[in-house]
């Protein structure tokens, strides 16, 4: 299986490196404008191969040579300082629209997977302009939000974070919300009361603390994209919470949000309904009303 990584910053290299130990990614594509700079992390990551059983080849290139793959991850971006990421929605989208028609051309057969922000919106814009059926385009959405709950609860709960049941759903950003009546530990489900302040307030906020200290997140996020990639290449059919194509009725343009999904070879393998309770169901409303507010930013931008 071939995978190529657009935009290869912090979360591009990251990712370029967790990929090296998946045996089912043969070869990897390393695409980016600054030639030589991949170039260097391109025999960087060969030589770190070396450490691995079977690492994948590592090429890489400008967009115009990134033909024929199985899966592309879009984690190209413009320089941003600001905490918010929708600040970022105008200047993304136009790096897509350049970027996204080319790269859906020559790679037909692709499924792609969306890691830059506003990631909702990205993702939906995606499927605008590639023209693909929504089940290929999948954004990384809410799963390194709900990495970030079960680290938190499992830390004051004193269990394994995998024994943490629980999904953040909607937009990944400020309207985030935890779906608690779909959540359990051990198997018992979760009540409000077991969910201190300090952890529902960490797991909002430690992607733009990390920001604010470092200046990006990166290797969080590339392990939840390598969740996805593994989950693709893998047919694994994972179930994540990624951002998927939603209808949220007449009020709303078609976009995308963070539901648990089935993940496999053919991107979106399923799209699970959870049942909300009143109060989930209207902050799932508000993560649309934002979604959409910086989709139809972008449209404007673009002029469609
Ligand atoms: N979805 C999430 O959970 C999540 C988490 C962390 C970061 N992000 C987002 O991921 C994106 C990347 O973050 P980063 O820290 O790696 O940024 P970065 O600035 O380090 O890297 C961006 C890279 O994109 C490249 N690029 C720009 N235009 C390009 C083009 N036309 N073709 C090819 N490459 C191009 C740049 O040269 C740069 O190397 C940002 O939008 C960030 O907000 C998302």
């Amino acid at each position: 299986m071939k995978v190529a990584i657009v935009g290869i910053g912090h979360v591009g290299a990251a990712l370029a490196y967790s990929l090296l130990e998946l045996e089912t990614v043969r070869e990897l594509m390393l695409v980016g404008r600054n030639l030589s700079r991949i170039e260097g992390e391109a025999i960087d990551l060969r030589h770190a191969g070396s450490f691995f059983a079977a690492p994948p080849s590592v090429s890489y290139g400008p967009v115009s040579e990134c033909r024929d793959s199985d899966i592309i991850v879009l984690c190209l971006s413009q320089k941003t300082t600001s905490l918010d990421r929708t600040h970022l929605a105008v200047d993304n989208a136009q790096l897509f629209a350049e970027v996204v028609p080319v790269l859906t051309r020559q790679n037909p057969n692709s499924i792609f997977v969306v890691a830059t922000n506003p990631v909702d919106s990205l993702t939906q814009l995606t499927i605008e302009l590639s023209d693909l059926p929504p089940s290929r385009v999948l954004g990384a959405g809410t799963v390194i939000d709900s990495c970030r709950f079960r680290h938190a609860l499992s830390d004051h709960l004193r269990v394994h974070p995998d024994d943490v049941r629980a999904y953040v759903l909607g937009e990944h950003g400020e309207s985030q919300f935890i779906w608690l009546s779909g959540a359990a530990v051990g198997g018992v489900r979760l009540e409000a009361s077991d969910i201190p302040l300090h952890v529902i307030e960490s797991t909002r906020s430690s992607g733009t603390d990390i920001f604010r200290l470092k200046g990006n997140t990166c290797y969080a996020i590339a392990q939840a994209l390598k969740l996805m990639v593994r989950s693709i290449a893998g047919n694994r059919l994972g179930t994540m919470p990624v951002s998927t194509q939603v209808n949220l009725g007449t009020d709303f343009p078609l976009l995308c949000l963070a539901t648990p999904c089935v993940v496999g070879r053919r991107g979106i393998e399923q799209v699970l309904k959870p049942h909300f309770s009143s109060e989930e169901q209207q902050m799932w409303l508000t993560s649309g009303r934002r979604v959409a507010a910086t989709l139809a930013e972008i449209h404007q931008s673009l002029g469609v």
